[in-house]
C-alpha cells in the first residue's frame, strides 16, 4: 500500500491530522495518543469546512492558555513515560528529536538546551503524537512506502516570539535541508505554508520524495489549513492505496516486481545482538531479514545476513546493517518477487483484535494467516492457548469473506 502526500500547498500539524481522518483514521485513534501523551487536557475537534471551494477536514487542536515553556529534556521525558504503542513513540521521539535539532542549529544551541515555546506547546505534542499515531494505524493494516511532494514552504515574514522572521522560517529551512521545496502556488499572498512542526512530520514520515507514483487510489484525506485564501486550497491532501509497478511490466499490483537482496557474510558479531538487528532492519522497511548459518574462510562459522527490500528503501536497510553489525561491505543483487494478491481483514476473537491476512491464487482465497503478534496479545488478554486464538480467528476471517464475496 502506497501513501502519497500533497504538500504542494504546504502543512502544518493540525492540517496533516485533517488529512489523516479524512482518509479514514479513526478520530479515538488520534485522541487515544494525544491524551495518553498530553500533560494536561487536549481537546482534538473535527470540523467539516470549504478551502476555496474544495470540501476539507479540519482538526482543531484545543488547549487551555499556558505559559509552560517544555525544553527538549522534558519532551522527551513525557513521551518516553506516556502510554503509547511504541512505533508511536518511537516515532513522535524522532520527531521532535528534528525540530530541537533544527531549532538548536538556528538559535546556536544544543539540542537538549533547546527550549520550545510555541513550537512546543501542548498543541505541538498533540499535533505530533497525533500524527504519529494516524499513520501507524495506516501503516498497522497496509505496509509500503510514504511518499511525500515537494513541500511548499510560502513567502513574505511572519510574527514569532523573535519578532517577525522570514518565511520560509529559519527552522523548516533546517528541516527541509536535501529535499524539494519551493515558495508554493503562483499568486499565492505572501504567507507561512509550512511550519516548523509539518515540516519535521514531513521529513519523518517521508520514505522518498516526488510526485504521486503510480497507484491505485482508495482512500482520499484533505486536511484543511486555518486561513481560506482565494488563490488556492490551503489543504494537505493524503492518498493510500495499492502501489503499481511501472515499466515494460506495468500490470495490477501483483505483478511481478523487482527488489533488493543485500547480503554480508559475518563471523565476529556478538551472537546476543542478531535478534535486535533482524527487528531493526524490518523497522527500517525491509520486507523480510534473515540469517543462515555458514562456514566461512578459514574454516570460520559465521552467518549470512539477507535482506529483502524495495530499491527506494534500501539506502536505510545499508545504513541499519553497517550501523548494527560489524560488516565493512555489502552484496547487492536484484530479485524478482511475485506476491500472490492479498488482504488484512480485522476479527474480534473474545473482544481483541486479531488481524489475519488474507492470500489468493487464480482468483481463490488460498491462506488465511493471523498475524501472529495479535494472537499471543490475545492470548495473553483473554488467557487462552494461542493455538485455540488462531484456529478461531482464521474461522472467523473465512466466514466474514464468505459473506463479502461468497465462493461461485
Ligand atoms: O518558537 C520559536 S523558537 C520559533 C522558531 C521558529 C524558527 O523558525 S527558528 C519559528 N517559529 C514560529 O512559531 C509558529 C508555530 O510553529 P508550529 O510548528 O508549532 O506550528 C510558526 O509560525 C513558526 O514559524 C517559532
Ligand atoms: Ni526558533
Amino acid at each position: 500500500m502506497t501513501t502519497w502526500v500533497d504538500a504542494t500547498a504546504g502543512a502544518s500539524g493540525d492540517m496533516l491530522l485533517g488529512a489523516l481522518l479524512g482518509a479514514g483514521v479513526p478520530l479515538e485513534v488520534l485522541r487515544g495518543a494525544v491524551e495518553a501523551a498530553s500533560p494536561e487536557p487536549v481537546t482534538l475537534r473535527v470540523e467539516e469546512v470549504r478551502r476555496a471551494g474544495l470540501a476539507a477536514t479540519r482538526c482543531h487542536v484545543e488547549v487551555a492558555d499556558s505559559t509552560t515553556h517544555r525544553s527538549w529534556r522534558d519532551v522527551r521525558r513525557l513521551l518516553v513515560a506516556a502510554d503509547l504503542a511504541e512505533p508511536v513513540r518511537v516515532a513522535a521521539l524522532g520527531v521532535f528529536a528534528r525540530l530541537a535539532t533544527a531549532e538548536g542549529a538556528v538559535h546556536g544551541h544544543s539540542p537538549d538546551d533547546v527550549t520550545f515555546h510555541e513550537v512546543g506547546a501542548l498543541d505541538a505534542i498533540a499535533d505530533v503524537v497525533g500524527v504519529c499515531a494516524g499513520l501507524d494505524h495506516l501503516r498497522r493494516r497496509h505496509e509500503g512506502p510514504v511518499v511525500v511532494s515537494p513541500v511548499a514552504v510560502g513567502s513574505g515574514r511572519v510574527g514569532a516570539a523573535h519578532g517577525s522572521l522570514p518565511v520560509p522560517v529559519p527552522a523548516v529551512v533546517e528541516l527541509l535541508r536535501g529535499v524539494p521545496s519551493y515558495a508554493g502556488p503562483t499568486g499565492a499572498p505572501p504567507a507561512e505554508l509550512c511550519t516548523p512542526t509539518g515540516a519535521a512530520l514531513l521529513v519523518s514520515l517521508a520514505d522518498t520524495w516526488g510526485p504521486q507514483p503510480a497507484m491505485g487510489v482508495e482512500a482520499v484525506g484533505v486536511g484543511a489549513g486555518g486561513r481560506d485564501p482565494a488563490t488556492h486550497p490551503n489543504v494537505v491532501r493524503l492518498l493510500t492505496g495499492p502501489g503499481v509497478p511501472t515499466g515494460p511490466s506495468a500490470g495490477p499490483a501483483t505483478d511481478p516486481s523487482t527488489e533488493l537482496v543485500v547480503e554480508a557474510n559475518v563471523d565476529d558479531l556478538d551472537p546476543r545482538l542478531w535478534p535486535g538487528v533482524l527487528a531493526a532492519l524490518l523497522e527500517a522497511g525491509a520486507a523480510d531479514a534473515w540469517l543462515t548459518p555458514i562456514v566461512m574462510k578459514k574454516g570460520r562459522p559465521a552467518h549470512t545476513l539477507s535482506v529483502l527490500v524495495r530499491p527506494e528503501l534500501a539506502e536505510r536497510v545499508r545504513a541499519v546493517v553497517v550501523a548494527e553489525t560489524t560488516t565493512i561491505g555489502l552484496r547487492e543483487h536484484p530479485v524478482t518477487k511475485r506476491p500472490l494478491p492479498r488482504e488484512v481483514v480485522e476479527v474480534q476473537v473474545d473482544g481483541t483484535r486479531v488481524r489475519v491476512k488474507v492470500a489468493q491464487h487464480a482468483g481463490r482465497r488460498i491462506t488465511a494467516q493471523p498475524e501472529w503478534d495479535d494472537v499471543a496479545a490475545a492470548a495473553r488478554a483473554t488467557g487462552r492457548p494461542a493455538r485455540a486464538v488462531l484456529a478461531q480467528a482464521q474461522a472467523l476471517a473465512h466466514d466474514l469473506l464468505d459473506e463479502r464475496h461468497p465462493d461461485p
